[in-house]
């Protein structure tokens, strides 16, 4: 039986009052970097907390960290003191909010905690991405997935009144999924996916790749990525049901099966993921490049229509040019929020491909966790 979500999909629409305190974990890496530059002049948001490991800790924040972000660290958070990634630490205590940037091999046990504490955790890292009470979320698709939220509270133990995970996608995953879910909303299920990234080294954190590995060269390997794209995918465009126990599952696309091939590459490019997509439509026959064309630009996201204030104003920049989109060109447009699309055509072996540019460190993390936040304020999942 399919669940209603078209409750949660109506929340009042309203001005946060007073700003609500947030903490970063793993402030000091490369996505909780994104995440302070984006914060500091969040119109709801406050950040009151940052955390990262025994490294960092007990640091003024602009010691710790390694700054790589074009403009200055923001100067409320430059002497703010590095925390341990601790829920009973009195900063995060007075926190509502925990954003986490953490590395995975860490992010398990530490958001746990702060879940467990009460605390509304909006993270990066793949741990729980596969957890069948954690909604894996990109904001500009899925966010009825938030209807998992009371059961994975009500399922937790002890039963939590506040605390939950909600976790953002791999970035290889945002950037293309936006496109597609696109796709299927105008043209109905998608059958068959294959696509091929080219991928940034900011994307395996700092300092990241080696520059004897990387300059001069692709790899054409990243450990557990094409699995997590193939998987994650099933996850988003998929609906919610209901089990014979009365459960809410995620039915994986089931309705209408989807293979998805993916091959991953990294490159040397600082920011921004590329990926090509080729698509078969279970509907036949398919629509043409024009339509395809039309049908992404006028893509608008659940998430706009909300009034999240950090959706961009195109989710879908569809692009004319035959060279584009480009990393370099187009990967911090609208604060590298949106996706870029170009070079729409037919595909000879399945019916459409094209190229789509993504920048991994913003819709495909901080920023995409930050829309999930907000979105959760507006359904009223998170107190104003
Ligand atoms: N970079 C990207 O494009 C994307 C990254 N992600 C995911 O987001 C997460 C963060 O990635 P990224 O910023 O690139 O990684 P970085 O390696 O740049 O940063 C990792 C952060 O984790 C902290 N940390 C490490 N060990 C511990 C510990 N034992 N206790 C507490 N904190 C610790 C580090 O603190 P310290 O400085 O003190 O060591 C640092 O703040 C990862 O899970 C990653 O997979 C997801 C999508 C895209
Ligand atoms: N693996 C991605 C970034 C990342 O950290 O992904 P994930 O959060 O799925 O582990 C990349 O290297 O570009």
């Amino acid at each position: 039986m399919s669940v209603d979500t078209s409750a949660a999909q109506s929340p009042t629409i309203g001005v946060v009052q007073d700003k609500i305190n947030v903490g970063i974990l793993g402030a000091t890496g490369t996505v909780g970097q994104r995440f302070i530059t984006l914060l500091s002049s969040h119109p709801w948001f406050k950040i009151h907390a940052l955390g990262a490991s025994s490294r960092s800790a007990g640091k003024p924040y602009h010691s710790a960290a390694s700054w790589k972000q074009t403009t200055p660290i923001p100067s409320s958070v430059r002497e703010l003191i590095v925390h341990p990634c601790d829920p009973t630490e009195p900063h995060f205590r007075e926190c509502t909010i925990i954003f986490s940037g953490l590395d995975a091999e860490v992010a398990g046990d530490i958001e746990a905690a702060f879940r467990t504490a009460e605390f509304a955790v909006f993270s990066n890292a793949k741990n729980y991405r596969r957890d069948p009470l954690v909604p894996l979320i990109v904001p500009l698709v899925n966010n009825p997935h938030l209807a998992m939220i009371p059961q994975q509270q009500a399922l937790h133990n002890p039963p939590l009144k506040k605390g939950f995970i909600v976790t953002n996608a791999n970035c290889s995953t945002t950037g293309y999924i936006i496109p597609i879910a696109a796709l299927e909303k105008s043209f109905g299920p998608i059958e068959a996916i294959m696509v091929t990234t080219l991928q940034a080294i900011s994307g395996a954190g700092y300092p990241g790749v080696p520059s004897l590995d990387i300059f001069d060269n692709v790899i054409p390997y990243i450990s557990g990525e094409e699995e997590k794209i193939e998987w994650e995918t099933l996850k988003i465009l998929g609906g919610i049901t209901e089990n014979d126990d009365g459960l809410k599952v995620f039915d994986m696309h089931a309705s209408h099966p989807l293979r998805v091939s993916a091959s991953c590459n990294r490159v040397p490019v600082i920011d921004g993921h590329t990926e090509c997509v080729s698509v078969r439509f279970a509907r036949r026959p398919p629509p043409s490049p024009q339509q395809v064309r039309e049908a992404l630009a006028a893509y608008t996201p659940d998430a706009q229509a909300l009034g999240c204030p950090s959706v961009p104003r195109h989710a879908i920049t569809v692009h004319e040019e035959p060279d584009r989109p480009q990393p370099r060109l187009d990967r911090y447009y609208q604060e590298g929020a949106g996706v870029s699309v170009g070079r729409v055509r037919q595909c000879q072996v399945l019916d459409i491909k094209f190229v789509v540019l993504a920048n991994n460190v913003s819709i495909g993390a901080a920023t995409s966790s930050i829309i999930n936040a907000e979105l959760a304020i507006l359904r009223d999942i998170v107190s104003r």
